[in-house]
């Protein structure tokens, strides 16, 4: 890949900003896995041939996180979160969504976001940089209106909706092609509380909540995905699609705590470049960048060097 930052300098950014904090993920270190299934509806299988989305229930796991590398972060204060899911194919491989609470991504590439990480390091001289930086990096201040949403803080894991930013190439049985985008939409619809009902809220309400409303019934998301225009960046994460394209392609139905997973050694790892045929990543350097960034951090979170057989 053409770059000129490295998996490495990423990492080192992260850290400096968030703190190192051995055995965690270096970002979203804060999150619980839980488990449930997913369902294609009938629109799915005419845009995509693959087999999670022919319409047989299959297996998902899910990872709610507090989108910050400090593993300590307490859930009431504003902060992107994420969803990352993970489907169960039937010939037993998988295949990963990994979304968050940000509408739009701050930087077009991979160089912008770590030039950003740098940029945020708290200290004196913060908004001086954070303001050059916004002169130089346009997105950031493209994005700024529409994230606002991400700023704001959740009533539940369950009342937010979660977008995966980039373009994927969705391939159907026809030899038909279309790029499209991903979005999670709560069965509960969008709820928030405001920072003065946050503070009274405990310091991992979001986890507390999700386990109280499983304990009553199961949580359902619905997947949409939007279907580029002509127009439409299939490159660029920073930029809205004008495309108001959106088809309902199937039901996450989260049924309880995953509590096998993450113990004696077993790594799991959501990698928004793990697809399958059907699905195609776009050219977007930044989602391509992820992987190898996210293969720095599972070395260090476990020790493990992901190589051509990542964990699932
Ligand atoms: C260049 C841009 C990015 C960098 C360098 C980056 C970096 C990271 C790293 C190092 C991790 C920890 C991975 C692990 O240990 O498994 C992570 C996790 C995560 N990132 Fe990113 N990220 C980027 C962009 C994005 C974008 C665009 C999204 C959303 C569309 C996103 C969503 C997530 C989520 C949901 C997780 C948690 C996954 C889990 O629960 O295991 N990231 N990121």
């Amino acid at each position: 890949m053409n770059t000129v930052v490295t998996p490495g300098e990423a990492m080192d950014a992260i850290h400096d900003l968030e703190g190192t904090h051995p055995g965690f993920r270096a970002l979203h270190a804060k999150g619980s896995l839980y488990r449930g299934t997913f369902t294609a509806g009938p629109e799915a299988a005419k845009l995509s041939s693959a087999s999670h989305l022919d319409g047989r229930t299959v297996a998902a796991l899910v990872r709610f996180s507090n989108g910050s590398g400090d593993p300590t972060r307490a859930d009431n204060v504003p902060h992107v979160r994420g969803m990352a899911v993970k489907f169960t194919l039937p010939d037993g491989k998988t295949t990963d969504i990994s979304s968050q609470t940000a509408r739009l991504f701050t930087a077009s590439t991979p160089e912008g976001f770590v030039d950003f990480l740098r940029a945020a390091k708290p200290g004196l001289g913060t908004p001086l940089r954070l303001a050059k930086y916004a002169t130089q990096n346009p997105a950031l201040v493209r994005t700024l209106k529409v994230n606002a949403v991400a700023a704001k803080i959740p009533a539940s894991y369950a009342t937010i909706e979660y977008h995966a930013l980039h373009a994927f190439r969705w391939s159907d049985a026809s030899g038909g092609s279309r790029f499209v985008r991903y979005h999670w939409v709560p069965e509960a619809g969008e709820h928030f509380i405001s920072l003065l009902a946050a503070r009274s809220k405990g310091h991992d309400f979001l986890n507390d909540d999700l386990d109280a409303r499983l304990g009553e019934a199961p949580v359902r998301f619905t997947l949409q995905v939007q279907i580029a225009g002509p127009d439409d960046s299939t490159v660029d994460p920073s930029v809205a699609w004008a495309s108001d394209d959106r088809v309902t392609v199937g039901t996450l139905e989260i049924v309880g705590l995953e509590t096998e997973r993450e113990h004696d050694g077993d790594v799991v790892v959501f990698d928004p470049m793990r697809v399958t045929a059907g699905i195609e990543a776009s050219d977007d350097p930044i989602l391509h960048f992820r992987s190898l960034a996210y293969s720095e951090s599972v070395e260090l979170r476990s020790g493990i060097s992901r190589g051509p057989d990542a964990p699932n």
